[in-house]
């Protein structure tokens, strides 16, 4: 109204005041609103009429074009200006507030570029869309029949069931070899000495299981086999030279336990927390042999003095089971050298897959592309 009544001088006050109660309205929004603040943005709005000032003309000029460099409008203002006898080129200098309103959106827009980039966003893109768990809970082909299957096309690769025909009324169990090479078995047992933590997924308690032993370990999800990886951990356990000499054959590396649930010396397990009952599979890779003890058993009582079978590890073997009471297990005493190898859990629950194995692949991709 002041504007087409040409009354510059009221058009000016109202503006400000606007501009004014724009830019508050704004930062209190900054903190309080739940969406984000979108009244549009009117850089006309900011301050285009400076009656009779050429320094405030200029200075209107030049906020506009701040914003907007490439208003045709503002240009030609400015054109004009330029003309103007008594204008020189340091009476363009744009408003502070709107400068610095600019340069946090223009900071804030780097920082979501740089976020967007660099961070792995749980969409269920990376949450695998197929199989949840009320899909998988149909017909689906045993743990063990499914593993073998990928294996067979994995032989090429040099990978092969080593007990495939063995205790065959145990559907879910599984060992095979040649999963990793001894280059990557070495390279992963380093990683012990550069990353370790010393009671890592135990609370930080450095003998866990039992104290002849050291325990260090890495932890570190995506689906496999219609499984969703829960956890994963490169551990390696070192026998304590001083506790072994007279270590007694129950002192076991690893007690006797089922995965998902509390063994009760009953027999009874109670699958309630903190047993982490969303496990239904368990596989163990190892990485080395160089050490004395150490067979993985699976045991029907809980002393671990008797058991039904043991593995022995070496570099690229692998035990496979599932994760409940049926697949009791432990590991015997380390009596010397240090045993390594990479526990993976895994679930049908996507709720519980591993985040960080998502955020790991996103970051090999990018380090494959070369851009880190
Ligand atoms: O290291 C092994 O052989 C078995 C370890 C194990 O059973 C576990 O971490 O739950
Ligand atoms: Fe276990």
């Amino acid at each position: 109204m002041a504007y087409k009544e040409n009354n510059f001088d009221l058009t000016i006050t109202h503006m400000e005041r606007s501009l004014k109660m724009f830019l508050d309205e704004y930062q209190n929004c900054r903190y309080l609103c739940e969406s984000p603040f979108d009244q549009g943005w009117f850089p006309d709005f900011v301050s285009s009429v400076a009656k009779g000032e050429t320094r405030k003309a200029c200075e209107a000029v030049a906020t506009f074009l701040h914003l907007n460099p490439n208003d045709e409008v503002q240009n030609r203002n400015k054109e004009f200006y330029d003309s103007v006898d008594e204008v020189t080129q340091d009476m363009y200098v744009p408003r502070k507030e709107v400068v610095a309103l600019k340069e946090r959106e223009d900071y804030e827009q780097q920082l979501m570029a740089f976020i967007e980039t660099n961070f792995a966003f749980l969409t269920d893109e990376l949450w695998h869309e197929d199989d949840p768990k009320s899909e998988i809970s149909k017909e689906v082909p045993s743990f063990r029949s499914r593993v073998v299957s990928q294996l067979k096309s994995l032989s090429e690769l040099g990978v092969k069931a080593v007990k495939g025909e063995w205790e065959k009324d145990k559907q879910d169990r599984l060992v095979a070899d040649g999963l990793t090479s001894t280059l990557e078995c070495m390279v992963l047992t380093e990683l012990i000495r550069f990353g370790a933590v010393e009671g890592d997924g135990y609370k930080g308690s450095y003998s866990p299981h039992t104290n002849a032993e050291a325990f260090q370990g890495i932890s570190l999800g995506r689906a496999g086999l219609q499984l969703y990886f829960a956890y994963t951990h490169l551990v390696c356990r070192t026998a304590k030279p001083e506790m072994n000499h007279n270590r007694s054959a129950l002192d076991l590396s690893h007690e006797v336990h089922a995965d998902n649930c509390i063994l009760q010396n009953s027999g009874e397990c109670l699958r309630v927390p903190p047993a982490y009952t969303y496990r239904d599979y368990s596989a163990i890779l190892y990485l080395n042999d160089d050490f004395e003890g150490g067979e993985f058993i699976f045991t029907q009582d809980m002393s671990g003095l008797t058991y039904e079978s043991s593995v022995n590890p070496q570099c690229g073997r692998l035990v496979g089971f599932s994760s409940g009471p049926e697949n009791s297990h432990g590991v015997l005493p380390v009596r010397k050298g240090t045993r390594c190898s990479i526990g993976m859990w895994f679930t049908h629950d996507r709720k519980h897959n591993e985040v960080e194995r998502s955020i790991a692949s996103l970051f090999l991709k990018q380090l494959n592309a070369k851009q880190i």
